[in-house]
C-alpha cells in the first residue's frame, strides 16, 4: 500500500479545485470555442503529468510519451469506431481485431487504449529502466520513432499514414476533467510515495541511491509505466476529441509542444506540469490566431508562417535563462500555501544483530586495467570500534570502501558481512544487510531537504508500519541536524553536508559504517563535532566503523584499530601506539630516506 500522506492530499485538491472550477466556467459561462479550449487543455493536463511522472522525478527528459498519446489514440479509435465505418475504412482488419473492433463506447475505448499503452510500456520499459541520463533519454526518442514507424507501416490496422475517421467525438471539458483529475492525484500522490520519493533521490545521485538501498531501475520502471498510462489515456482523448488523426499527429510537432508545456512550468513538480500546460495553451491559441495573418490595435499583420513553434521557443528560451527549475520552481504550489507540520515522533536506529555483526576482508584484489589498486588485503572490521584505513595518496583506501561497498566488485578475494559475499547482491540490496557508507566528495541528494535525504535511507529498512520520517528525525537527532530538518540539503554549511551523510547511513540501522574521509574540507571545530558523533554512534548503537582519512590526528584520536595500505598492499594494523611506532608505516609516510634520517 503506498504511503498516501496529509501533504499528498492537500497537493491533490489544491491543483483539482482550480481544474474543476476552469471546466465549469467553460462549460456553463463562456463561448464554445473556450469551451474546446479548456477540453482540449484538461486532454494535455493528463499527457503532461504523464510525462512528470517519468521526467520529473527520474530527470531523465522523455521524447516518448508523445508515443503512449498514439497508442492510446488508436486503441481507444479501434474499440469504438462506428460499425458501418468498419469494412470500408480497415477492409483488411486482422480477424481478432475485427471480432472486438468498433461500436464501443468511449470508456471502453479508454480501457483499450491503457491496456495498449500499458503493455508497451512493460515491454519497453524493461530495457529502458536500466538507462541512466543521457542514453535513457535517446531511448525514449527511440521509442517515439518505433511507435510512429509501427503505426505508419500497420496499414491493416491503423490505415498506415492515411486519415483515421470515424471516430466518434464528444471530449468536452466535463469528459476530459475526470482523466485530468485522477492523472494529477496520481502524479502528486506518487511523488510523496516511498517510490517516488526514491526515484527523485535518484535523480539527484545514483550511486548515492544505491548506498541508500534505492533499487533505481525498479523506481524507473514504475514510473515509466504509471507515465505511459496518463498520456495512454490521453491520447485516446485527444483521438475523440478530434474525431479523426494519422500517425504524424502525434510525432515531433507533438512532442516539442509537450515538453514545452513541461520545461516551461517545472518539470519536478506537478503544479509546474499544470501551470505551463495552461500557458501553453493559452499562448499557441494566441500566436495561431496571430499566425494567418490579423489585426492588432488598428495595425494590420501581415501572414507569420512558423509564428507559434519560433513564439513559444523564444518563451522558453528566455525562462529557461531566468528560471532554470522553470516556473513553478523545485516545490509543490501546496509545499508553499501549506507547508506540513515538523515531524516531531523520533524512532529507534539500533540495528538488532549490531553486536553480533561480522564484516570481514579475505584476500581482496581490484585492478583496473593494468593498474593494480589493491593486492591481497585481508582484515576484520569489529562491531562497537573504530577501524581506521589510512595510506598515503592513491594506496587504494577508496576503492577498499567501494569493494566492501559492492560499487565495485573485487577481481578477487571476498568480503563477508555477516557471511554473504557483498559481491554476489545487487548494490543497492547491501545497505540493507547492514552496511551504510559516506562518499570522498559529498554525495546528497542536493534539491530534496535535509529529512528527505536520510527518509530515503529510512524507507529501505522501516518495518511495515514503521514511521520512516520518525527513524530518519532519530538519525538527524545522532548529528545534531533536528532543527534543520526542513532546509534544502543544498544550502547547509560544507560541515553539516558532511555530517548529514552520516546521518543518511545511519538511518540504515547499518551494523557496520564505512566513511571515506568524513573530515575532509572540515575547520577544526567542525572536526571536534564529528569526532564527538562518531563516538557516540560508536558507544550508543554497537555499529563498526571503517573511517578512511588523512587526518592522522583525528585517527589517532578515535580508531581502536588501524589497517595501512600502501600501494595497494596491506603493510600493517595494529593499535594507534602500534602503527605510531611502526617503522614501515612511518617509510610509507615520509619517504626511506627522510626516515632513516
Ligand atoms: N575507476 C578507476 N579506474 C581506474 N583506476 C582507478 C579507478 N579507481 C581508482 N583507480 C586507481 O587506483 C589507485 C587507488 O585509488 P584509490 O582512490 O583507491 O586510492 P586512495 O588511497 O583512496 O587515494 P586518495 O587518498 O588520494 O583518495 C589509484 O592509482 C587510482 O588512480
Amino acid at each position: 500500500m503506498p504511503r498516501i500522506g496529509k501533504q499528498a492530499v492537500k497537493g491533490c485538491l489544491t491543483l483539482a479545485l482550480p481544474l474543476i472550477a476552469l471546466a465549469i466556467i467553460a462549460e456553463f459561462f463562456m463561448p464554445a470555442s473556450y469551451a474546446r479550449l479548456t477540453a482540449l487543455y484538461l486532454i494535455y493536463v493528463s499527457a503532461v503529468v504523464g510525462m512528470q511522472i517519468y521526467s520529473g522525478n527520474s530527470g531523465i527528459i522523455s521524447f516518448g510519451h508523445a508515443g503512449f498519446m498514439a497508442l492510446g489514440a488508436y486503441g481507444s479509435a479501434l474499440l469504438t469506431i462506428q460499425t458501418s465505418l468498419l469494412s470500408t475504412s480497415l477492409p483488411n482488419l486482422p480477424q481478432w481485431l475485427a471480432a472486438i473492433a468498433g461500436g464501443h463506447s468511449l470508456w471502453i475505448g479508454m480501457l483499450g487504449a491503457l491496456a495498449v499503452a500499458g503493455l508497451v510500456a512493460v515491454l519497453f520499459g524493461l530495457p529502458l529502466s536500466r538507462l541512466s541520463g543521457s542514453a535513457a533519454s535517446i531511448a525514449t526518442l527511440g521509442f517515439l520513432v518505433i511507435v510512429h514507424v509501427t503505426l505508419v507501416a500497420s496499414a491493416d490496422i491503423t490505415r498506415g499514414s492515411q486519415t483515421f475517421f470515424g471516430i466518434p467525438r464528444g471530449v468536452s471539458a466535463f469528459v476530459a476533467l475526470p482523466v485530468a483529475l485522477i492523472a494529477v492525484a496520481l502524479a502528486r500522490i506518487y511523488r510523496d510515495t516511498k517510490g517516488g520519493l526514491a526515484l527523485r533521490a535518484a535523480r539527484e545521485d545514483e550511486i548515492a541511491a544505491r548506498a541508500s538501498g534505492v533499487n533505481v531501475t525498479r523506481e524507473r520502471f514504475i514510473a515509466w509505466v504509471l507515465g505511459g498510462l496518463a498520456s495512454g489515456a490521453a491520447g485516446a482523448l485527444l483521438a475523440h476529441f478530434l474525431g479523426a488523426f494519422s500517425p504524424k499527429d502525434f510525432y515531433f510537432n507533438l512532442t516539442f509542444l509537450l515538453m514545452s508545456m513541461l520545461i516551461l512550468g517545472g518539470m519536478t513538480t506537478v503544479s509546474g506540469a499544470v501551470g505551463g500546460t495552461a500557458l501553453i495553451v493559452v499562448m499557441v491559441d494566441l500566436l495561431r490566431g496571430l499566425e494567418g495573418g490579423s489585426e492588432v490595435l488598428g495595425v494590420a499583420l501581415p501572414q507569420m508562417f512558423g509564428l507559434t513553434d519560433v513564439g513559444v521557443g523564444i518563451v522558453i528560451l528566455i525562462v529557461m535563462y531566468r528560471l532554470r527549475d522553470g516556473l513553478f520552481g523545485l516545490r509543490e504550489v501546496d509545499e508553499r500555501l501549506f507547508p506540513e507540520a515538523k515531524v516531531t515522533a523520533i524512532g529507534a536506529i539500533e540495528a538488532p544483530s549490531a553486536g553480533k555483526a561480522s564484516l570481514e576482508v579475505h584476500g581482496v584484489g581490484r585492478r583496473f586495467a593494468g593498474l593494480v589498486a589493491l593486492e591481497n588485503v585481508s582484515f576484520t572490521v569489529r562491531p562497537g570500534l573504530v577501524t581506521g584505513l589510512i595510506g598515503p595518496n592513491g594506496a587504494g583506501k577508496s576503492t577498499m570502501i567501494n569493494a566492501i561497498s559492492g560499487v565495485v566488485p573485487p577481481s578477487s578475494g571476498r568480503v563477508l558481512l555477516n557471511g554473504t559475499d557483498t559481491a554476489k547482491i545487487a548494490p543497492h540490496k547491501v545497505p540493507m544487510r547492514g552496511l551504510g557508507r559516506t562518499f570522498q566528495n559529498i554525495r546528497l541528494f542536493r534539491n530534496l531537504s535535509v529529512l528527505e535525504n536520510v527518509t530515503v535511507a529510512a524507507d529501505s529498512v522501516a518495518q511495515s508500519g514503521e514511521d520512516s520520517r520518525a527513524l530518519a528525525m532519530a538519525a538527524l537527532n545522532v548529528v545534531d541536524l533536528q532543527d534543520l530538518a526542513e532546509r534544502p540539503a543544498n544550502s547547509l554549511p560544507y560541515g553539516a553536508q558532511r555530517r548529514l551523510e552520516i546521518a543518511r547511513a545511519l538511518a540504515l540501522r547499518p551494523s557496520f559504517l564505512l566513511l571515506d574521509e568524513p573530515a575532509a574540507g572540515m575547520n577544526p571545530a567542525e572536526t571536534d563535532a564529528l569526532i564527538a558523533v562518531l563516538q557516540k554512534i560508536r558507544s550508543d548503537f554497537g555499529i563498526g566503523l571503517l573511517v578512511v582519512e588523512h587526518d592522522l590526528k583525528l585517527i589517532m584520536r578515535l580508531c581502536d584499530h588501524i589497517v595501512v595500505l600502501n600501494k595497494g598492499e596491506m603493510i600493517a594494523e595494529g593499535t594507534p601506539e602500534e602503527i605510531r611506532n611502526n617503522a614501515t608505516v612511518i617509510e610509507a609516510y615520509i619517504g626511506k630516506r627522510r626516515a632513516a634520517a
